[in-house]
């Protein structure tokens, strides 16, 4: 259930903030695509603003997230949200994630251990430990002081998905809904409704992560646009004997081309040539499933052709796309800055695909092999 019926009072534009582009798409585009593409996720039910639902669909017919089966109206809270989102689910029992659509960084990693946790508790919730100090505030003369400092090393910071089975929430929902004191001390989460309501039911915790931020305030936006830019795994080292059984396809003659490929087929790789300019759509066609894709005559049309033409394949191997800005050609420096900038705008658009999309300036094949394994580039 992908929670978006919030206005984003605190980002402060006259538009849902989930609707606002960062990365190359909106925010909740993001997080749909994250759901729609996680194996273990069956159906996405999207819960949106009144009036904004329409929004919502055309994103899921552009992008073909075929996971998604109903764009509702969310409530008037995040809770109420919560509370018509189970409403609309049926009576057959099944594990539920609820997350926030303003949490568009969520690293799949968290889906398949919050599902894999599900199989032995009834309630998870991902949380990560506070960086910094919290302090509990008192009211005092002229303003607030330090009433308590808690110890923080059992403080956690709860983030979405918060994950149950249906049987589990809708009981605690009921009993909410049902109580009268409900509304004047709500919870400020599902896990929260849960604890209070269910507390014979403890709520396992899952190792959240800093990268799974929630768009809050405008500051915000600025730095999930940048992280959605950055691959979740930039910083870490890739073992090329992955590269075992996958599929290659490189385009052009870069002088490394062959040095490339020899060196991809000693790792495993089934490594496929085309000429530069050769039709990509036909030649991918003829491979079924395809891995990585390495353009070194990006020249033509400045490597969108066969950019466009490896994005479905891409898309379901969670591959990568390796450019090379230093193709021959007769206006080598502008057409090496445009390959640089298509690099750079395809690595921010496709990062919720799973894509990769790396950018060589000639080099040599042992750095074309970093980059294409998203170590460099
Ligand atoms: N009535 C609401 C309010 C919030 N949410 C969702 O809950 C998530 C977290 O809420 P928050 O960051 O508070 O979003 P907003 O309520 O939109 O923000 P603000 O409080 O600043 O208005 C968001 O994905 C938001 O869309 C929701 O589904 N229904
Ligand atoms: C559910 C949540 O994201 C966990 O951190 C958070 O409590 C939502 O709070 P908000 O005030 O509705 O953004």
């Amino acid at each position: 259930m992908v929670l978006a019926g919030g206005v984003g009072r605190r980002v402060g534009m006259n538009t849902p903030k989930q609707l606002v582009e960062i990365g190359g798409r909106p925010i909740i585009e993001h997080t749909i695509a994250l759901f729609d593409a996680a194996p273990e996720i069956d159906e996405v039910i999207v819960l949106m603003t009144p009036g904004h639902t329409a929004e919502v669909e055309a994103i899921v017919a552009r992008g073909g997230y075929g996971k998604v089966s109903r764009v509702l109206e969310g409530g008037a809270s995040r809770l109420e949200t919560t509370w018509r989102a189970l409403q609309a689910l049926g009576d057959e029992e099944c594990d539920v994630l609820l997350h926030d659509a303003v949490r568009p960084l969520l690293e799949p990693r968290i889906i398949t251990e919050c599902v894999r946790a599900l199989s032995a508790h009834r309630a998870v919730e991902v949380a990560i430990p506070s960086s910094d100090t919290v302090l509990v505030a008192v009211p005092a003369e002229g303003g607030e002081v330090v009433g308590d400092v808690p110890d923080r090393t059992r403080l956690r910071r709860a983030q979405t998905p918060q994950c149950f089975r249906l049987s589990v929430i809708r009981q605690a929902f009921e009993r909410a809904m049902a109580d009268p004191g409900f509304a004047d001390r709500p919870a400020t989460d599902d896990a929260g409704v849960v604890l209070r309501y269910l507390p014979e039911v403890p709520v396992f915790l899952v190792a959240g992560s800093e990268r799974n931020m929630k768009v809050t305030h405008p500051i915000d936006l600025a730095i999930a646009d940048r992280l959605l830019r950055l691959p979740a795994e930039a910083a870490g080292a890739r073992d090329r004997s992955v590269l075992a059984g996958r599929t290659v396809a490189i385009f052009g003659a870069a002088p490394w081309g062959s040095e490339l490929a020899e060196l991809l087929s000693s790792y495993g790789a089934a490594v496929h040539r085309f000429a530069a300019g050769a039709p990509a759509e036909e030649a991918l066609a003829g491979l079924g499933r395809v891995d990585h894709v390495v353009e070194t005559a990006p020249g033509d049309l400045v490597g969108s052709a066969v950019a466009r033409a490896a994005h479905p394949y891409l898309r379901k191997s969670g591959g990568s796309l390796l450019l090379d800005a230093a193709a021959e050609h007769d206006l080598a420096a502008a057409t090496g800055a445009a390959v640089a900038a298509l690099a750079e705008a395809l690595a921010g658009e496709w990062a919720a695909d799973g894509i990769e999309v790396a950018c060589v300036n000639g080099g040599t094949a042992e750095a074309a092999l970093d980059a294409l394994l998203g170590q460099k580039g």
